[in-house]
């Protein structure tokens, strides 16, 4: 199992928290602060991993993922449009454990070849899907993360968000018997986060939210005791 794996399943607060610039809409998130020092921070709030948004869509640069993975012990997942081998390379010279490909923009040929490429040099393919087709169509899928999509890459994710298409999909999902079913964007408040890991997903990428949040701490404190067994709501995972 691979490092980035290893640490959602192994977490008590499963989630992948990600650090972008940008919304879709491009409203400012980063309110000032530096990616290093957000990772720090969401590092002491108790994430399991962080997500480095390098694309420029949403305002993403390589030297953020420099910052981060410099500074962080944590696994980082790369979010770019990866089409080509060669930025696998730069990915694993950053250091970085898991890396984007999104499947509605790479055809079935190149996302076998960029996911056995990933998987040679030790990266973790972080495959994100939006249909049953495209879950189908995972190569690996036990040595992949699979991460529905609750937004549309299509419309640059300007759309809020549609969670009920994660419990939708999850069947499909845990049918190709990945190691780690992630469900990912438009997740808005702990509720909704404990609800779905409550569903089955192993993990969650939670990134407007958390950037928004007055206190990322207090977020996941509240995820925390939510998935947190007590006698009286007896939803201990
Ligand atoms: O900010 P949100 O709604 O929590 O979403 C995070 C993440 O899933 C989203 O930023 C994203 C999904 N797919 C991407 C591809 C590239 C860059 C970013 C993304």
């Amino acid at each position: 199992m691979t490092r980035f794996v290893q640490a959602i399943l192994a977490a008590d607060i499963p989630v992948i928290a990600e650090i972008k610039p940008r919304t879709g809409d491009g409203d400012d998130l980063l309110a000032g602060r530096a990616p290093a020092e957000l990772a720090a921070m969401y590092a002491e709030a108790g994430a399991a991993c962080l997500s480095v948004v390098t694309g420029p869509w949403f305002g993403g640069r390589l030297d953020m993922l420099r910052a981060v993975t410099f500074h962080t012990d944590l696994p980082v997942l790369q979010k770019d449009f990866i089409t080509r081998e060669s930025q696998l390379v730069t990915a694993a010279e950053l250091g970085v454990a898991a890396v984007l490909m999104t499947a509605r923009l790479l055809t079935t040929g190149s996302l076998r070849r960029l996911a056995e490429r990933a998987l040679s040099v030790g990266i973790t393919p972080f495959v994100e899907v939006a249909t049953e087709a495209e879950i189908a169509a995972v190569p690996h899928p036990q040595h992949c993360v699979i991460a529905v999509n609750n937004k549309d890459i299509q419309q640059r994710e300007r759309n809020s968000g549609d969670l009920d298409r994660s419990t939708r999909l999850l069947p499909a999902v845990l049918a190709t018997e990945t190691a780690c079913p992630v469900s990912a964007s438009g997740i808005d408040t702990p509720a909704q986060a404990a609800h779905l890991l409550a569903t089955g997903y192993a993990g969650l990428l939670v990134g407007t939210a958390l950037l928004r949040a007055p206190s990322p701490r207090d977020w996941f404190d509240s995820l925390a005791q939510l998935l947190a067994p007590t006698p009286t709501n007896g939803m201990g995972r």
